[in-house]
């Protein structure tokens, strides 16, 4: 068959919803193609408009991973669409044969057909239908999307195809918002890769129920299972992305350019893993943990593992947006409980396995440069009062202990001696005037430094003065030491002559368990 004098065809390669596809040959260009004729007939106007709509868009389409247009026309009261012919098998086909894919397939299907898709929504049209059956895989593997047929101009309502309450597009794919009765968007068609991709991975699409109503309800309001619990082995961070890209507000979705840059980073393999943002609700009650920067870098975090997007500048994707959409999908939407929960928990311990988001990242590397600087800068007591502020502060109040005490002792130390030796052994003390005060300060010290008393071990730990006291003592006999004999003088004609009898030599002051030496503050 000749179609419009240019195009033989040689064979069927499947019939879809609006026509059947042709492999054929452009006998004008010498080259082979594919043509799609639509099925049924002509007057259904719905039909032949939505047959030119998808050749008016995918012609305005050049893209490697999007299937070229090159013609369109009517022949023979039929419509035709001359197309790229990509002589491999769809993702469906491919699935049919596999059960599923790997990762590493399925990471390169998303990088390309979010890329493929990314050029539609520049131009400012959505694909509508994403669905396995129309991501073509050629020979090569690459992926080209297919199949712009119920496609329209997001910013033109009049080319809607659609009458109010019919939905186009396949249930298993179909986006919360479109399940609603709201308009597709870019955001519609990520969701419906999410749907793909995770069909790919697991085998069966996230939601898939009885009846297409059902089915429409659970994108609506359940949350989807995280791959990895139905046996999937795939790295944390795939999975997180991945269902952030099934999130149930558009705008927690990322977009497709962005899915495409974080695959074709490779960020899937785990290497590096987005992190909620700080207004996020849910991820604020996350950030109640130890914060980032006190965290030492994980292995294959941002901080030690290779560069990836998340260094890239502002123009970069930005990271955190897929594991903040599933935080907020799985927060605002709950959903099915233990759904919701399985997939709470595997972001979180996603999470708290991975610390490479960049702001975390630069905080951690800016805080490990102050640390540096500080320590550069002398280590002094002020660095290590910012680094080690509890240590510092027990050490400084162990030294202002020790100083109150050796104050104390100077300050009545003279007062115990007299009251209770009177051998000079604490002269030096008494030489400074608080003896003036009388015995009653002497018996304070006395009785506070007694053995057995709380403040018992200060008062030990004092000894290494005593003898400075003694030496002091026994050069600078004070001014007051007339007096003092006089009061001692008066004291042995009252006091027993045991009292007056015994010389003590310095170290009973410190021996402190000694009764006898202790015996004259107890007595006191
Ligand atoms: N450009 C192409 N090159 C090679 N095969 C193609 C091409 N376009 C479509 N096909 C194949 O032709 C078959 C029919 O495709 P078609 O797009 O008409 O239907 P569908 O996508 O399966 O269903 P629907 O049109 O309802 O979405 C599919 O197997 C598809 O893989």
């Amino acid at each position: 068959m000749l179609v419009a004098e240019r195009y033989r065809l040689h064979g069927s390669i499947g019939r879809g919803g609006m026509g059947e596809v042709w492999q054929a040959t452009d006998e004008v260009l010498g080259r082979e193609v594919a043509v799609k004729l639509l099925l049924g007939d002509e007057a259904d106007s719905a039909a032949a408009a939505r047959f030119r709509l998808e050749a008016q868009t995918a012609a305005r389409l050049s893209h490697p991973y999007v299937v070229a247009v090159f013609d369109f026309g009517a022949w023979d009261d039929r419509f035709y669409l001359v197309m790229e012919l990509v002589e491999g098998q769809s993702l469906a086909q491919e699935l049919t044969a596999a059960g599923s894919l790997g990762t590493e397939r399925v990471a390169t299907v998303a990088a390309q057909a979010a890329a493929g898709l990314a050029a539609a929504h520049r131009e400012g049209i959505v694909h509508r239908d994403i669905k396995p059956g129309n991501l073509l895989s050629d020979p090569q593997g690459t992926v080209k999307i297919g199949d712009f047929g119920i496609a329209r101009f997001v910013d033109d309502p009049a080319s809607a195809l659609t009458t109010a309450g019919q939905i186009v597009g396949t249930s298993l794919y179909l986006a919360p918002e479109r399940a609603l009765g709201r308009p597709a968007s870019a955001a519609s068609d990520v969701y419906s890769l999410g749907c793909v991709l995770y069909q790919l991975l697991t085998g069966r699409p996230p939601f898939h129920a009885e009846s297409a109503t059902v089915t429409l309800h659970q994108h609506i309001d359940m949350a989807p299972v995280p791959p990895r619990e139905r046996g999937v082995q795939l790295p944390p961070a795939f999975e997180n992305y991945l269902l952030g890209l099934l999130a149930k507000q558009p705008e927690d979705r990322p977009t497709a350019q962005e899915v495409a840059d974080w695959f074709g980073t490779g960020a899937w393999r785990g290497l590096a893993e987005p992190l909620p943002v700080a207004s996020d609700t849910r991820s604020a009650s996350l950030s109640a943990a130890p914060p980032y920067a006190s965290r030492p870098p994980q292995p294959g975090s941002a901080e030690t593992g290779p560069p990836t997007m998340y260094r890239l500048p502002s123009t970069a994707p930005q990271p955190a947006q897929p594991a903040r959409s599933a935080h907020q999908a799985r927060a605002t939407h709950g959903g099915h409980a233990t759904h919701a929960g399985h997939a709470a928990n595997s972001a979180h311990s996603a999470h708290s396995s991975h610390s490479s988001s960049s702001t975390p990242s630069r905080r951690a590397r800016s805080g490990g440069a102050r640390a540096g600087a500080a320590t550069r800068t002398g280590g002094g007591v002020g660095a290590m009062a910012r680094r080690r502020p509890r240590v510092f502060g027990i050490l400084a109040g162990a030294v202002l202990f020790v100083l109150a005490v050796l104050a104390g002792m100077k300050m009545f130390s003279p007062d115990t001696t007299a009251t209770e030796t009177g051998n000079g052994l604490k002269d030096g003390s008494s030489s400074t005037g608080p003896e003036s005060t009388g015995a009653p300060a002497a018996g304070t010290v006395a009785r506070t430094g007694a053995p057995g008393s709380t403040p018992a071990p200060g008062v030990n730990a004092e000894p290494p003065a005593s003898p400075s006291f003694t030496e002091t003592a026994a050069d600078t006999p004070s001014p007051a030491e007339t007096e003092e004999e006089k009061a001692k003088e008066e004291q042995k004609e009252q006091a027993p002559p045991k009292q007056e009898e015994q010389p003590q030599p310095p170290p009973q002051y410190g021996d402190g368990d000694d009764d006898d030496d202790d015996g004259g503050y107890g007595d006191d």
